[in-house]
């Protein structure tokens, strides 16, 4: 399966969201990726609701939405109206995640699980079976623009091996700090969705920066 880019809406320009998102439809982006933050999971805030019902209607590609929240079983209709295809929640933010596996699961959405750096992915042998997608953070989530964790390489191989070995087809994306150099490295070890912020939306022409991650 030819790998797919998700590029970030958080490094896009806020004043000028209804071009960013034309650009996305017009480019060859297979996710719009959305990063909710609320200030207490991360150390800063980024966007909510309103920003996600604000794009629904004019998207024309799937909405990947990642929430650095507390507590984001609280949230799991809120994200579906608001026209999620993926939900990601941090397996540090959930004390009982298999339960919202499935709250996800039956509002019609995909449901991926997010881990932070430090996160083992040995934490996943149990819940796995029950996931659509694995997220790695390959930088602290909170903040576009971040230097990226070389040991996520390493981490996205072992994670492969471990979802070979189970017989599964588990997605694995990886979020931060991508560019064609690190994007390269990390298809090579098995990841299936590159998310991309700053890489696409500070490039002087993002439609073809995305085409040359696609392409990679
Ligand atoms: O989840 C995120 C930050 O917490 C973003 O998706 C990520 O940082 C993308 O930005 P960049 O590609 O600039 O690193
Ligand atoms: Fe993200």
């Amino acid at each position: 399966m030819k790998h797919k880019i998700a590029p970030s809406l958080l490094a896009a320009d806020f004043l000028n969201l209804q071009k960013e998102v034309e650009m996305i439809n017009n480019s060859e982006a297979d996710w719009l990726h959305m990063d909710i933050m609320d200030g207490v999971f991360v150390p800063n805030i980024s966007f909510g609701f309103p920003v996600l019902d604000a794009v629904k209607p004019i998207l024309k590609k799937p909405m990947d939405v990642h929430l650095m929240i507390v507590e984001p079983q609280k949230f799991v209709k809120e994200v579906a109206e608001a026209g999620a295809y993926m939900m990601n929640v941090h397996y540090e933010a959930c004390t009982h995640l298999h339960r919202t596996i499935g709250a996800i699961k039956e509002a019609g959405m995909k449901a991926g699980v997010t881990l932070n750096p430090h996160t083992p992915i040995s934490l996943l042998e149990d819940i796995i079976q029950d996931l659509d997608m694995v997220l790695l953070m390959s930088v602290n989530p909170g903040f576009g623009g971040q230097r990226f964790i070389e040991h996520s390489v390493n981490k996205t191989a072992r994670l492969k091996e471990m979802i070979r070995a189970k017989g599964l087809d588990t997605l694995i994306e990886v979020d931060g700090g991508v560019n064609l150099e690190t994007g390269k490295r990390l298809l090579e070890a098995g990841a299936d969705v590159l998310v991309a912020g700053s890489f696409v939306f500070s490039s002087p022409d993002p439609i073809r920066t995305i085409k040359e991650l696609k392409e990679m």
